[in-house]
């Protein structure tokens, strides 16, 4: 059994339409968040003291909000501000910069103790283009401290999605978060239902992916 871990439980309602039923659970752990200003290192440490929590196969889900105009803010501290400002007032913020484009991204980091054959695809960074920090945010994290000063052999794999968008005035009451003031495609999330979210959202391309490496490996 695979355990989904996250305080989120709207992420795990989209994950659950990736994997067979009955094959994952959420784990309600609470991971340390490392401060750094990518998305794969959080996830990569938060996967590794997930998998000591649970003694069991675990997958952790990093998400942030990176709006252009703020040059990739709120980005890994998108929960910390949703707390703290709230989603209405980022919205405020954004409608006075002339730059509202922004990018919904999503690490995902698989740990199940074991190590992981070399990937044979190179990893593809095509969909990195907004606001998004250089770094290793997909693929193997190799434990060398190349992340941060700590080294860690524990293997974690790592997959990543990407979406864009703006920041519009809410809209619509489904989804979770920011949902309401991120447009794609004329629609905001929250005015999506979960498969039509998925289908083009970070955390659904992000799933895909390791849905796909799961199933295969
Ligand atoms: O509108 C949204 N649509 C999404 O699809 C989405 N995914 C994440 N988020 C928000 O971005 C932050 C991530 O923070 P985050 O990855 O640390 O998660 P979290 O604190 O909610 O739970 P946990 O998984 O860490 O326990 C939080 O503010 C989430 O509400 C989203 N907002």
């Amino acid at each position: 059994m695979l355990r989904y871990v996250t305080t989120n439980p709207g992420k795990v309602r989209e994950a659950e339409r990736y994997l067979p039923d009955g094959s994952v659970e959420r784990l309600d752990f609470d991971y340390t968040e490392v401060q750094a200003d990518e998305l794969g290192p959080i996830a990569a440490r938060g996967a590794r003291e997930a998998y000591r929590h649970a003694d069991a196969p675990v997958l952790v889900d990093d998400a942030g909000l990176f709006v252009e105009g703020l040059d990739g803010f709120p980005g890994p501290y998108s929960s910390y501000v949703e707390d703290t400002l709230g989603v209405e007032r980022v919205h405020e913020i954004a409608a006075d910069l002339d730059d509202r484009r922004a990018a919904f991204r999503c690490v995902l980091g698989y740990c199940d103790g074991e190590g992981f054959a070399a990937s044979p695809d190179p990893v593809d960074r095509g969909d990195r283009d907004v606001a998004a920090a250089a770094g290793p945010d997909e693929g193997e994290d190799d434990g060398d401290g190349a992340d941060g000063p700590e080294t860690d052999p524990l293997p974690v794999k790592l997959f990543e999605g990407y979406v864009p968008g703006r920041i519009v005035a809410p809209r619509g009451d489904g989804g979770f978060g920011y949902d309401p003031i991120f447009e794609h495609d004329g629609e905001t999330f929250a005015e999506m239902d979960t498969d039509r979210k998925n289908a083009v959202s970070h955390r659904g391309r992000a799933l895909e992916k390791f849905a796909e490496w799961y199933a295969d490996r």
